[in-house]
């Protein structure tokens, strides 16, 4: 059967949401399908207990995301879906014309951002606030939207550019298991709950994919920095019970070699008081996973070796216990067993062991005008204090230190970004039965970006719409300014009270006292520092505290928050078991109730997610006057130019408004559907134009359409432009070859009359010479013929054939003797016909006669035909073989060289 998974169907069987669809249905009898609401906006009405019952009828329906206006609500599935965050799945977003269509998701933010970072002609940061409780899903959100634009912002310029990008969105991933194994712990909420809030900044190049600036630009992650902010360190040295240290130090005693084991002092079972609960094993505990990603960072092998030896050195000093002092001049006692403890951990950290017992146990005083030093032993619960307060320092520093390498890591060169989206995720609220300055500060933080939200989104929109003269009944909303102004107002707040117990300078001396290469790089000498803390006169720099160091990077953070495009994720946890399928109204109503929900969906409901400006509307817009036959022609004319003088404000204004007035006239014509083409949402104001989703989405269709109708124009000009060119390329090229053609046609034609005249000229010569020589002959022939007659008329009668051959002889041998000598035509039998036909012969004695050709007598140009008269005709043949019928060899007999006359009237000619 198939499964819905936010709206994405999925092979998997539905068995178990089935029985709990139909239970939600029942309970919801008959009203409209709550799941099928992909926009809290379009709950009706908007209340705390509708927007609940669709939550909650979405997360029955296996659909964990829904839009709430401006924010995405993610609810946290407690069980994984791979197929919700499939690649396949990311590139579908990325590739969807129109992404906000398809079903809420986090990819569709994703897919926001990286397209407003992208499209814009002026670049835009943008951020996505990632907020809710711990354990609601803010890492898991971050970690699948960094994976989302790791897939999307692949360079698709060069296989060398695709490499580095895949190294880098590598290197930032690779980022993830280093920062949580030393960052994250198992707490009451979250077995994976960050300890400290990050700010990632993916840093996005620009590059043209073609000359024209309509060609969509590639946009490639070049590199990403990392900000954290306030790392828990209280837990290093203190934890609730069932919860745990940071995952690293399970890390290190659980998947330590045995020579690491014996390097470290981590004997297998070994217990330390910092390391709580080490029997239950997470799915976190993976040294090895750990351990690979800091090399792909770029930190060796022996450099981690250092920093497992320190932090094992941190678990024991953790084992370093002391007694009450009896005598309170003396210095506290340390417990039994611990003395060892204290050896290995200054052994670890290379210090030198009886300082590092001595700054733990006595404080060091400067007093009076000239900075005498007391030194005074410290009360046992101060002892503790100092212990753990080296601990956290250390620890603190490295963790430091670990981001600034992952930064080098990463970072790209400033030169090398233009554009960047930052994914923030920060602690949620905190509430225990204890709390800490930690708790206070985390929560700080999170009022902090409530008050950003409610400053940019709810108070501002409200305020602009009042300003630009839009009818609007104003919504009220919960503003945290005044719980902000109890933390950090001045000049009495939380914060200006708190005095903290600042880090004592003798510990920071006694760690720069230390052989150890890391804690030398963490610790570094300073003469700067050593003049800071050791003031000789009046003049002291103002000691930072924990609170004024957070509080200033919380400032700056909101500075960076104000500078881009904010966009909101909710993160919400429908039960504080973890479990699927469960949903506790109770607890996902409190949680609403505190991100002001409700009035973020009411404000977007009824309220103009777009503003653009007039002339920026004008600009992008102006040419769908196109679509109105009137408009495009009415008189307003262009936009008005800054440069221009003769506008004055009022006209300005007005032209303004009617060219506005036109361009909101074609909405009706773009609908397509029926109720498209009710009035449009919009609304013009003073310097902007106020516009829902759907009618940004009109204007942009219109906008494409007239695109394409100009594309078109341009396509249609430029082809009847070449087809005119080619066609005229086409005649003249007809010309040349006319002109070409009749030229050699005439040379060929000259040539054939000059070729004919010679013929000609010969031919009549030679018929001339040939007719003498043939009447000569035939002279000597009727001669003879007489004289044969003479002799014996009656055994002799001359065959009426004999008489048209000699006819034929006298007339056309010559013709016979040229085609017969031809050098080309017929050949054979056939060049007999010819002879025959040129001599008229009669047809039926054509085996009587015998043509030879010059090319059958080597060298001779002659042809003979001889009539065998005695064989045809019964003539007696020759007794001296000059009347021979028999063919005549050429050469042969004794004629003499050059032309000579045979005695057939056939001429021969020496070649
Ligand atoms: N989309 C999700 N799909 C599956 N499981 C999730 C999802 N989101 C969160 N989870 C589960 O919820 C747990 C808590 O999520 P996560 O660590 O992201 O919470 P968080 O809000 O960052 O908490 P914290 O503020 O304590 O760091 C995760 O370890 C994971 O098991």
């Amino acid at each position: 059967m198939l499964q819905q998974v936010n709206g994405h169907s999925s092979g998997s069987d539905a068995h178990g949401g089935e029985s709990l669809r139909e239970d939600l249905q029942e309970f919801l009898g008959g009203e409209a399908p709550l799941h099928q609401l992909d926009d809290l906006t379009k709950v009706n009405p908007v209340t705390l207990e509708t927007v609940l019952r669709c939550l909650q009828a979405r997360y029955t329906a296996d659909t964990f995301y829904t839009n709430a206006g401006c924010t995405l609500v993610a609810l946290n599935p407690f069980k994984p879906i791979p197929q919700l965050y499939s690649p396949e799945l990311m590139q579908e977003y990325h590739a969807a014309p129109q992404p906000q269509k398809l079903k809420p998701h986090i990819f569709t933010v994703g897919e926001q951002t990286y397209r407003s970072v992208k499209s814009l002609i002026e670049p835009v940061n943008q951020s996505v606030v990632v907020s809710g409780e711990s354990g609601a899903g803010k890492t898991w959100t971050s970690r699948c939207l960094m994976k989302f634009y790791a897939v999307v912002a692949a360079s698709p310029t060069s296989w060398e550019n695709h490499k580095i990008a895949e190294r880098i969105e590598q290197r930032i991933l690779n980022s993830n298991p280093v920062m949580e194994a030393f960052g994250n712990a198992c707490t009451l909420r979250n077995n994976n709950s960050s300890r400290f809030g990050k700010f990632i900044q993916l840093q996005l190049n620009r590059q043209l994919m073609g000359s024209s600036l309509l060609v969509p630009r590639a946009q490639q992650m070049t590199g990403a920095a990392v900000q954290t902010y306030l790392l828990e360190k209280t837990r290093v040295a203190c934890q609730a019970s069932s919860e745990r240290n940071f995952h690293i130090f399970y890390q290190i005693c659980k998947g330590a070699s045995a020579d690491e084991r014996l390097q470290w002092h981590l004997p297998e079972g070994a217990a330390f008081s910092w390391l709580p609960n080490p029997e239950r094993t997470l799915e976190e505990d993976c040294f090895e996973v750990t351990r690979e990603a800091m090399l792909l960072l770029g930190i060796d092998a022996p450099t981690q070796n250092n920093i497992f030896q320190a932090l094992a050195g941190l678990l024991h000093l953790g084992n370093t216990r002391f007694a009450d002092s009896e005598d309170e001049a003396q210095p506290c006692p340390l417990m039994d067993g611990a003395e060892c403890s204290v050896r290995t951990s200054a052994s670890l950290l290379r210090l030198p062991e009886d300082p590092l017992l001595e700054t733990l146990r006595i404080r060091t005083i400067r007093a009076g005008r000239r900075q005498q030093v007391f030194r005074k032993p410290c009360s046992r619960a101060e002892c503790d204090t100092r212990r753990d307060c080296l601990a956290k320092l250390v620890y603190a520093r490295l963790f430091d230190w670990l981001v600034s390498v992952i930064n080098s890591s990463i970072c790209a060169d400033p030169d090398s970004w233009t554009t960047f989206i930052g994914l923030l995720d920060v602690y949620g609220f905190e509430s225990f039965p204890t709390n800490s300055l930690e708790q206070l500060c985390i929560n700080y933080a999170n009022e902090k970006l409530q008050q950003h939200f409610v400053a940019h989104y709810l108070r501002a929109q409200q305020e602009e719409y009042t300003a630009e003269g839009l009818e609007w009944s104003t919504v009220s909303y919960q503003d945290n300014q005044t719980c902000l102004d109890l933390i950090e107002g001045s000049p009495i707040s939380i914060c200006s009270l708190i005095n903290e117990d600042p880090i004592p300078p003798e510990l920071t001396r006694l760690l720069q006292q230390s052989q150890d290469p890391l804690l030398k790089v963490l610790f570094p000498a300073d003469p700067e520092e050593k003049s800071q803390e050791e003031p000789s006169g009046q003049s002291r720099a103002p000691v930072l505290t924990v609170v004024s160091k957070f509080k200033a990077s919380l400032e700056q953070l909101l500075q960076v928050l104000h500078s881009t495009t904010p966009h909101y994720i909710r993160c919400i946890k429908p039960n504080s078991q973890g479990r699927a399928q469960m949903f506790h109204q109770e607890e996902v109503l409190s949680q609403l109730e505190a991100c002001g929900l409700v009035e973020t969906i009411h404000i977007s409901a009824a309220g103009f997610p777009i503003r653009v400006s007039h002339r920026n509307f004008l600009e992008r817009y102006e040419l769908l006057r196109r679509l109105c036959p009137g408009a495009a022609a009415s008189p307003h004319g262009p936009p008005p130019d800054e440069g221009r003088s003769e506008w004055s404000p009022h006209s300005e204004q007005a032209t303004l408004q009617a060219l506005l007035q036109d361009i909101l006239h074609t909405l009706p014509a773009l609908a397509r559907a029926p109720a498209e083409a009710t009035p449009a949402p919009v609304h013009c104001g003073r310097t902007k134009v106020f516009m829902t989703d759907s009618t940004l989405e009109l204007l942009e269709r219109g906008r494409a359409q007239v695109l394409e109708q100009c594309a078109r124009c341009i396509q249609g000009g430029w082809r009847r432009h070449r087809g005119r060119k080619q066609e005229r390329q086409r005649r003249a090229a007809v010309l040349i070859q006319a002109a070409v053609r009749s030229w050699l046609t005439r040379k060929h034609i000259q040539r054939l009359h000059a070729a004919a005249t010679v013929i000609k000229r010969a031919w009549q010569e030679w018929r001339i010479r040939m007719a003498f020589l043939a009447s000569e002959e035939l002279d000597g022939v009727e001669e003879q013929h007489s004289s044969q007659v003479t002799c014996s008329p009656s055994s002799f009668p001359l065959p009426q054939a004999q008489t048209r051959l000699l006819g034929a002889v006298t007339r056309f041998w010559p013709l016979g003797l040229v085609l017969a000598n031809a050098a080309v035509g017929a050949c054979g039998f056939r060049r007999k016909l010819v002879v025959f036909a040129c001599l008229p012969l009669p047809v039926g004695s054509l085996s009587s006669y015998t043509v030879q050709t010059a090319q059958e007598q080597a060298g001779v140009t002659s042809i003979r035909a001889l009539p065998q008269v005695s064989r045809v005709t019964g003539w007696p043949s020759c007794q001296d073989g000059s009347r021979s019928l028999t063919p005549h060899r050429g050469g042969q007999g004794a004629e003499p060289r050059g032309h000579s006359r045979s005695r057939t009237g056939a001429v021969r000619r020496a070649s």
